[in-house]
């Protein structure tokens, strides 16, 4: 049985003759929180609606909980499928607990009792009278996802919802994101234009630039490129490497070619290069890695853009 959720291949949408996304692929696999990252204007919103079947893709293919789009089946996997894209849509004027009913009527859930649980999950318990129009924004994101939640879905698409929100309503997003993910075991489909936003509660990365897909990673496999260490450019990465499990205590390991990354070392950048040369190891280059996070996109990004 396979695990994947959601799975995108060669997606491609065209607005008129402008190209919004190009042969985009991407999988989600069950349990992950899946960050999709990218600057405004990447296409993150027209995947996402596309998913949700609020827009038709020009090419491609999406399966959704085993459902191909093609296939008149696939609302069946959005009856299971909740999302919140571009603002959270209420009605202005009505509470917290109207507005909900009004999305259980929509759904045909008639047992109203899941409106105080879903709004006691999300922290919304206590706001009585008060109208979606007074809420805060952070307010307004919860109350969005406890409408997508009211299904029980297995899969919720999260479009920006970050976005605006000061620091403290980022801090309580992201739990509320951990305890769906964990204690509804629902997957979680976000988009940010900001990693850092993201990067805590992801388990996994999909960036995109200018309507393609650059990256997917995982959050381990993110973590051991932007970890600090020592990243050395040599010819020869299997002498060097003997040479390096001879001579230097820490760990490295060989990132491509030409580049060995070595890791929790007390050696200076000096000693490392001696220690090389001496050992006849011709070096190309050799620095400290100091990636912050959004120097690691922003580098992504310029990567592909020079290619
Ligand atoms: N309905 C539309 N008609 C024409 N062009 C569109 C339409 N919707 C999106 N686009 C274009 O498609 C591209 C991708 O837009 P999209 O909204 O998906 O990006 P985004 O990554 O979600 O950006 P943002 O963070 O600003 O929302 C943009 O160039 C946008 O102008």
């Amino acid at each position: 049985m396979t695990n994947t959720i959601l799975s995108l291949k060669n997606v491609t949408k065209k607005f008129g003759r402008q190209l919004a996304l190009e042969h985009v692929s991407l999988d989600v696999k069950k349990g992950d929180i899946y960050g999709l990252i990218g600057r405004n204007g990447s296409g993150k919103t027209t995947i996402m609606k596309i998913i949700a079947d609020l827009s038709k893709e020009t090419s491609g293919q999406i399966t959704l909980l085993g459902h191909s789009k093609e296939s008149s089946s696939y609302a069946q996997a959005l009856n299971r499928a909740g999302s919140v894209i571009e603002s959270p849509v209420a009605f202005n004027t009505l509470t917290a607990y109207q507005n909900m009913k009004i999305i259980c009527l929509q759904r045909g859930i008639h047992d109203f009792s899941v409106i105080d649980e879903t709004l006691k999950f999300v922290n919304l318990a206590d706001t009585g009278k008060k109208k979606f129009k007074q809420f805060s924004l952070g307010m307004k994101q919860r109350l969005g996802i406890a409408m997508a939640l009211v299904n029980q879905p297995d899969f919720l698409i999260l479009d920006e919802p970050v976005n605006g929100l000061d620091p403290i309503a980022i801090v309580e997003l992201r739990d509320l994101l951990e305890k769906i993910n964990q204690e509804r075991e629902t997957t979680i489909f976000i988009s940010s234009h900001i990693l850092t936003e993201l990067y805590h509660v992801s388990t996994r990365f999909g960036f995109i630039h200018n309507g393609k897909m650059i990256q997917e990673i995982t959050k381990a496999e993110f973590d051991a490129i932007v970890t600090e260490g020592i990243i050395v450019k040599v010819e020869d990465t299997a002498k060097a490497s003997v040479v390096l499990a001879e001579h230097l205590a820490a760990e490295f390991e060989v990132l491509s070619q030409h580049e060995i990354k070595i890791s929790s070392t007390s050696a200076t950048v000096a000693e490392i290069n001696k220690l090389l040369v001496v050992n006849d190891i011709h070096v190309e280059g050799i620095d400290k890695q100091e990636y912050s996070l959004e120097d690691y996109y922003t580098n992504l990004v310029k990567t592909v853009g020079e290619e």
